[in-house]
């Protein structure tokens, strides 16, 4: 996803993410720019007033000055209501911006194939999304603003100087030239520095993840102290880098204030002489200095906005990348339907596949499988033979090299990849339990099933008993990975959310752990249930479910080597006849 460093220009172009999300919401846009001007005006207006005071109020004697005191307050409360509305206008965008981008990444991020989370680090797709769209909150809640408002102060500011006294603005304007010259030179190494920051800092996140993650084993493997350290050279590399963006940063701006403030004192010499000389009036060059330090603080503001603006172009982009990221498996624009009812057919026409994260082997190689309505297909073989590979094609996550893979005789691409897996249940060997309660966790796969079918499901599926005996029946949370189950509970769980499903083709993934045997006969109970009147493809560890299936199709290296039933390949004295050897011994 990382891609080369782009021109300045391309990068603050991607700030055109954000206005685009922005001006959904006219009105607040709206009113955040004309409070920004008004706010502005009134900040411009103060030096006026102050010319008034001087040159009126004071050489008109006591009786007149409140007059222009109440003209200055006026504006200072003008200035007070424009600056909160425009706080709250300005902040509000910034949330409410956010906000719709995370939703609208996240909404695209669940569209996405697999193959896109292979290639790319989901921890640092997750930061993308927090950090990423923080700073994009920064620059639209802050950063623009302020730019915004500097530059309207910093160009009215100069109008305004230039109808007081053009020669003082003129001799003004020939220091900004000296101002701007720095900025362009260090706002690339600006840039640059920012971009390694973030780089760094998503590093730092994805080690922390990653720690967190197998804390076991790395306290198992006493990689305590080997971590710490990976961690810390992670920490101190970022602020290494961060040291020299902030330094930079700071020989910027401490030349650009030097370059303008300066340029005033100059001027100031010279309006003196002017006053003295009785040129202009004093209220004239009171009202110079502060319209003057109004601007030069505008431009010194900009300096500093403009680092943030380019960190939060940098986020925009990255964002926009994942916005825009196209779905590699989608539905075509007329998908062929499947047909009703399902006769629950699968089948595989000489497919070839090879993962796109790892080209070099193919996962499966010619590989032709039909499967009959209703018949059980247990897979066997190796570990790495093809069997996960084959659920994989079934459910469309990938798209075969060669080959066809069809569900009641419709080619897959053909039809939408959510028609396809609305046939299919699933029951993975490693059951996903959601940090939700027992009910969310059941009916996952079928929304609006209410409790009596959620019971049915779970009788089926041996789980009512420990489901009823949890402190909140099906409200009790089951924590971060249903870390308050069992195993075999675990499994219950899953296979009473494919009950629920009841979806015409299963597909079954045995789990390996071992189980105690009153645990695994209520497991093997479950899934005869689950089985039967179902077309069902599993990939069997278990000696009870191979014996049960119609078929046994035994694979090696992505394809097939033998098929038949238990004792046909038993007697046959092949692959599976060694395997079950090994497997099966104690158990038969
Ligand atoms: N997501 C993936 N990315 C890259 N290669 C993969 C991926 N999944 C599997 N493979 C590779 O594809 C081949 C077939 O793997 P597959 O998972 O289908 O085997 P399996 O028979 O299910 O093995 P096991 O019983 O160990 O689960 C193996 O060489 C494996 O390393």
């Amino acid at each position: 996803m990382d891609k080369p460093d782009v021109a300045p220009a391309r990068k603050i172009g991607s700030l055109l993410l954000v206005w685009r999300f922005a001006t959904v919401y006219k009105g607040h846009l709206a009113a955040a720019i004309l409070a920004l001007i008004v706010a502005a005006a009134a900040t411009l207006a103060i030096p006026s007033g102050f010319k008034l005071v001087i040159d009126r109020g004071f050489s008109a004697g006591t009786g007149d000055i409140g007059r222009y005191f109440q003209y200055l307050l006026l504006i200072v409360a003008v200035l007070a209501a424009a600056t909160a509305l425009r706080f709250y206008f300005v902040s509000w965008l910034g949330e409410r911006v956010v906000a719709d981008v995370r939703t609208a990444t996240q909404r695209n991020l669940l569209a996405l194939a697999p193959r896109f989370f292979e290639e790319n680090r989901p921890s640092e797709i997750a930061s993308r999304l927090t950090a990423d769209t923080s700073i994009i909150e920064q620059v639209v809640g802050t950063t623009v603003s302020v730019a915004l408002r500097n530059i309207v102060v910093g160009i009215g500011g100069i109008i305004y100087l230039l109808t007081l006294a053009p020669k003082l603005t003129a001799m003004l304007l020939l220091g900004i030239p000296f101002a701007i010259l720095p900025i362009v030179f260090m706002g690339r190494r600006v840039r640059i520095l920012s971009r390694s920051t973030q780089d760094r800092i998503a590093t730092v996140g994805t080690i922390v993840a990653e720690t967190l993650g197998a804390m076991k084993i790395v306290q198992a493997f006493g990689q305590e102290k080997r971590e710490g350290d990976r961690f810390a050279t992670a920490v101190e590399d970022a602020f290494e880098v961060s040291r020299r963006r902030i330094r930079l940063r700071a020989i910027m701006t401490a030349i650009v204030i030097l370059v303008i403030f300066g340029s005033i004192v100059l001027i100031m010499w010279q309006g003196a002489l002017d006053v003295a000389a009785g040129r202009i009036s004093s209220g004239t060059i009171a009202a110079f200095v502060f319209t003057g330090g109004l601007v030069a603080g505008a431009f010194g503001a900009l300096t500093e906005v403009y680092g943030d603006l380019l960190r939060g172009a940098g986020a925009a982009g990255r964002i926009a990348e994942l916005l825009s990221e196209v779905p590699e498996i989608r539905a075509p624009a007329n998908p062929v339907p499947l047909p009703t009812p399902s006769q629950g057919r699968l089948a595989f026409d000489r497919v070839s596949f090879r993962y796109p994260t790892r080209p070099e082997v193919k996962a499966l190689d010619d590989f032709t499988l039909a499967i009959r309505p209703g018949e059980m297909v247990a897979l066997v073989g190796p570990s790495g033979a093809g069997k996960s590979t084959i659920f994989q094609l079934a459910q469309r996550f990938y798209d075969p090299g060669e080959g066809t893979v069809s569900i009641d005789g419709v080619a897959l691409p053909a039809t939408d990849p959510a028609m396809i897996r609305d046939r299919i249940a699933m029951v993975p060997q490693e059951t996903v339990i959601f940090a939700a309660s027992a009910r969310d966790n059941l009916r996952y796969g079928h929304w609006d099933a209410d409790d009596a079918a959620l019971w049915s499901a779970a009788e089926t599926a041996n789980a009512a008993e420990f489901l009823r005996a949890l402190p909140d029946g099906l409200d009790t949370y089951l924590g971060e990975g249903g870390a308050r189950l069992s195993g075999g509970q675990r499994q219950r769980l899953a296979i009473a959310r494919a009950v629920l499903r009841d979806a015409p083709l299963l597909l079954l993934d045995e789990a390996t752990s071992a189980l105690d045997a009153e645990s695994e006969r209520h497991v093997q109970q479950a899934l005869e249930r689950l089985m039967a009147n179902r077309t069902t493809l599993v990939i069997a560890h278990r000696l009870a479910t191979i014996r049960m299936a119609d078929r046994i199709v035994v694979m090696d290296g992505g394809r097939i080597v033998e098929q038949g039933t238990h004792s046909e390949l038993i007697g046959g004295g092949g692959l599976y006849a060694r395997l079950a050897r090994l497997q099966f011994d104690d158990a038969a």
